[in-house]
């Protein structure tokens, strides 16, 4: 299929649904919003006018009332290769608890053990479909891969099934209500260790000889690659792009410090997400909880790595933190 032709499908499929509108219920009570009073010790929003999304920003009730109207399916893919099946089952069951609660919601679970997928009951209208991939004996493949395996899924299925995509980590667990406010055409979310750094500190690829360098100076945020939302055509767009970066870099023998998420905060400096999810939406329990986080959503399970990674290296067990 061409990318013309990829297009014109997607845009069929959304003009079809007729969605997209904010349309509120009638006679929907809610809290006022009020002009002067909002979360001050934050940034709400970018400097290129995208919402950051935190506790105290949203309305649940108005934006679910709304977004629920669209009638909307939720496409969730999760990579659970080798000894990361192991997280599948607090990740869903947790999810069944907590992530797009009333929604539809597809789980595709990328994995060389379909059999071992756990049976979680899921509620209605969530469906879970597993997709046979083959192994690898290098962690960093398995990440990096999942650009490629993103953009064919994309193009091949999800176009004509869903209306969002989120991309999450498997290893990982729901602890609090994620839901529409998460949704825009392309969403990333603040890595939880750098959130405060000096730009100067995060580890971005520094080597010019790679596709995902980023010079000092520039930089807006860190992005996690555990989180990477948003409409079927944009997170398609930014898998081609990554993973042709990827490619290049591949042919180079260079691989960026953080693989497919070093080539992700690189695209994210030059085709900036319309929403950010503050790092409620991406902590790691090793940070202690700052008075700035209200609430915890969604979390990177504190694991080993020498015993759950195929080639574990000592110099990567950690990131500056
Ligand atoms: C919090 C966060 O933003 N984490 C990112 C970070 O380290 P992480 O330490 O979070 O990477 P990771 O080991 O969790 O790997 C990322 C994901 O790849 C899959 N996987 C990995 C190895 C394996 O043997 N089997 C398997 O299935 C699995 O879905 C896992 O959640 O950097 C990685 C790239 O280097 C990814 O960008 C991660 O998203
Ligand atoms: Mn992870």
């Amino acid at each position: 299929m061409s990318i013309d032709q990829f297009s014109m499908n997607v845009k069929e499929n959304i003009r079809d649904k007729g969605k997209r509108d904010l349309l509120v219920p009638k006679g929907l009570l809610y809290k006022q919003p009020l002009v002067l009073v909002g979360r001050t010790d934050v940034a709400t929003v970018t400097p290129w006018l995208a919402p950051i999304v935190w506790e105290g920003t949203f309305e649940p009730t108005l934006i679910d009332a709304i977004y629920k109207q669209q009638n909307l399916t939720i496409a969730t893919t999760v990579f659970a290769v080798g000894k990361y099946v192991r997280f599948l089952k607090d990740f869903l069951e947790t999810a069944e608890k907590h992530y797009f609660l009333g929604f539809r919601v597809h789980y595709y679970i990328f994995t060389d053990q379909p059999e071992a997928i756990p049976a979680v009951t899921l509620a209605p209208n969530r469906t879970l479909t597993p997709i046979k991939i083959p192994g690898s004996n290098r962690w960093q493949e398995i990440t990096l891969r999942r650009m490629e395996r993103l953009q064919e899924i994309i193009q091949s299925h999800l176009i004509f099934e869903a209306d969002y995509i989120f991309s999450l980590d498997v290893d990982s667990k729901f602890h609090g209500p994620w839901g529409a406010e998460s949704l825009g055409q392309l969403v990333g979310a603040l890595h939880p260790g750098y959130f405060k750094a000096n730009r100067q500190r995060f580890p971005y690829e520094r080597r010019p000889q790679s596709q995902a360098y980023i010079p000092a100076g520039e930089g807006d945020y860190y992005y996690g690659g555990a989180v990477i939302g948003g409409y079927l055509e944009d997170v398609y767009r930014l898998a081609k792009t990554c993973k042709e970066q990827l490619d290049i870099d591949a042919s180079k023998s260079i691989e960026a410090a953080w693989q497919e998420e070093s080539h992700l905060n690189k695209y994210f400096l030059y085709n900036k997400p319309t929403k950010v999810l503050s790092p409620e939406y991406l902590w790691q329990n090793v940070h202690s909880k700052p008075e700035e986080v209200k609430i915890i959503r969604f979390t990177q399970v504190i694991k080993n790595n020498a015993a759950v990674r195929p080639n574990p290296i000592k110099s990567q067990i950690a990131k500056g933190y």
